[in-house]
């Protein structure tokens, strides 16, 4: 019996309907990439023709730079592309192309080598959004300077006549918006694919699916139980957000508004460029009401003080009106590739959006009141910015120690900031420093235990980021021999694991543990001091 049909709904084009139903954790539906290609990180770990991480690997002599985990791997590698893709990755040594560039070049090679008619696109991938009339010019111009590099790139496996930019360059664009990151059990990103039938399943930010691989082959399973003629839905961005962030990353990556229709009752009463703050560009607006629709828990995580409600918005600046910007001239104008001149990038900063609640005081305190927020963002957004560059820099007590800074300052303005979505950003920075640094497993747990409510409030009740939180809450506390609280976690993990990462050893390893602290129950019961 087929598990789906391709139908049309109103506002979102086509979507992927389940045409049975499904309980949590079944597989609805799975596929091969119609291309993939590993990310660079990756690419010296894994065998570029199964992206599975086997202990020995062999090295492709010609390129030097794909790995195979056996012969037949590599032999099958070799028919599906990588015979162009070695001789293009030869040309351009030492150098490699950017993960998109390899893509774009192999979707091309693969269309040339099985298709009879080679132009354009094959269907199944001519018929995907690029959504290019509502891209903004700078990323058109992008998109048309890796089109260009794709060209290039190409030529150095001669053979084929080379492919028009402006085909490519839309190609890249479908890309932006169709592709799947490809992760492995623990949610780290590997590499990225195209699949031509996951394309259609489109964003929900309470979803009923989830996608997970196996190698390179993505598997949607249902989180909810999901019933004959629903809509099948992932989440597209981090749930780990506020709305008006999902809202945001939605409208710049796929072109959609989640608040489309909605007449927003919030007027801006001030905008300011506030002076720089230990080097960060910052912009304040300050709302009469939120300048967006906010989820049930939004007050919250947005509350910042008894009468503000603030949202922090990371920003590449590109506008003018902060930091005037030479325009550069487009080099692809002809091609019709972006007839604007663009703007460079100002590098990040931050947009702090400020609001009344209800039954706060007129104007000026307001206008006070968020100054005196955006100070406290400032330093919060700094000091997240130093975790995060000391975290990459091998540092992790230089990480620990700036994100314990950050939350001094969500700190003065506590208890309302106890709640709030910088509070999650900086204690997520901070674990991830604590397990990097390892031996301060206390203060690991007590950090990673503060990010637990964040999970349960943000995410679907069944959702991997959380069974993987909740199964390291699990190693932490019983590296501690703290029994009762691993117990608790493992569980709380199975429980979560057995529907997102069935066939998973993360599973396997946690159903171990269970079991190993179940005899340590029955056999000491009396000695258990959490
Ligand atoms: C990966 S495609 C999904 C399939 C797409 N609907 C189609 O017809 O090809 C992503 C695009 O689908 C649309 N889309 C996905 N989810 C949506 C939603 N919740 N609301 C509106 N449009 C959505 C957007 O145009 C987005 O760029």
């Amino acid at each position: 019996m087929q598990e789906y049909q391709i139908v049309h709904a109103a506002g979102r084009g086509r979507c992927f309907e389940a045409a049975k139903s499904f309980r949590p954790g079944d597989k609805i539906y799975s596929e091969e990439p119609y291309e993939a290609v590993l990310y660079d990180d990756s690419a010296a770990n894994r065998c570029h023709h199964t992206f599975k991480d086997p202990e020995k690997l062999h090295r492709c002599t010609g390129c030097r730079f794909a790995r195979y985990s056996s012969r037949d791997a590599q032999k099958a590698a070799w028919a599906n592309g990588h015979k162009e893709e070695c001789a293009a990755l030869k040309a351009c040594a030492p150098r490699t192309p950017p993960a998109t560039i390899r893509l774009a070049a192999r979707v091309l090679w693969r269309h040339h080598r099985t298709s009879h008619n080679r132009d354009g696109l094959p269907e199944c991938l001519e018929t995907l959004e690029h959504h290019w009339d509502k891209l903004p010019d700078s990323r058109k111009q992008t998109f048309a300077q890796m089109a260009v590099l794709t060209r290039e790139y190409m030529s150095g496996a001669g053979s084929m006549e080379a492919v028009e930019p402006k085909l490519i360059a839309y190609l890249i664009a479908r890309f932006s918006c169709n592709n799947h990151t490809i992760c492995n059990d623990e949610l780290q990103m590997v590499g990225v694919g195209l699949y031509p039938v996951g394309a259609m399943v489109n964003h929900s930010c309470t979803p009923n699916a989830m996608q997970s691989f196996a190698g390179r082959r993505i598997v949607f399973r249902a989180i909810r139980p999901i019933a004959a003629g629903d809509e099948v839905t992932i989440s597209y961005v981090e749930l780990a957000a506020t709305r008006a962030e999902r809202r945001a990353a939605l409208l710049a990556g796929y072109c959609f508004d989640i608040d489309a229709g909605r007449d927003p009752a919030a007027q801006l009463l001030a905008e300011k460029v506030l002076p720089e703050y230990k080097g960060v560009r910052a912009e304040l607006k300050i709302y009469s009401a939120p300048p967006h629709s906010m989820d049930k828990c939004d007050a919250e995580l947005t509350s910042l003080s008894p009468d503000i409600g603030a949202n922090v918005a990371l920003q590449d600046f590109t506008k003018a009106s902060l930091h005037p910007a030479a325009p550069q001239e487009s080099a692809l104008e002809d091609e019709g590739l972006g007839s604007q001149p663009v703007t460079m990038t100002q590098g990040p900063g931050i947009v702090i959006e400020c609001w009344r609640t209800a039954g706060s005081q007129g104007e000026p305190q307001l206008l006070q009141e968020a100054e005196a927020c955006a100070k406290i963002f400032c330093g919060a957004y700094v000091e997240h910015r130093n975790a995060e560059a000391s975290t990459a820099a091998g540092s992790p007590s230089g990480a620990i120690a700036a994100a314990a800074r950050g939350l001094e300052h969500l700190d003065s303005c506590l208890p309302q900031s106890k709640d709030h979505i910088w509070r999650l950003r900086l204690l997520t920075v901070m674990l991830k420093a604590q397990i990097l640094q390892g031996g301060c497993w206390y203060e690991a747990l007590l950090v990673a235990e503060q990010i637990t409510p964040f999970y349960e409030r943000l995410y679907p009740q069944v959702w991997p980021n959380m069974g993987l939180h909740q199964a390291s809450i699990a190693k932490l506390a019983s590296l501690l021999e703290r029994d009762d609280t691993a117990l608790r976690a493992t569980q709380a993990a199975v429980d979560t694991l057995k529907y997102t990462h069935p066939d998973s050893s993360i599973l396997q390893h946690q159903l171990h543990l269970r079991h190993a602290l179940l005899d340590v129950r029955a056999s000491q019961p009396s000695l258990d001091t959490d």
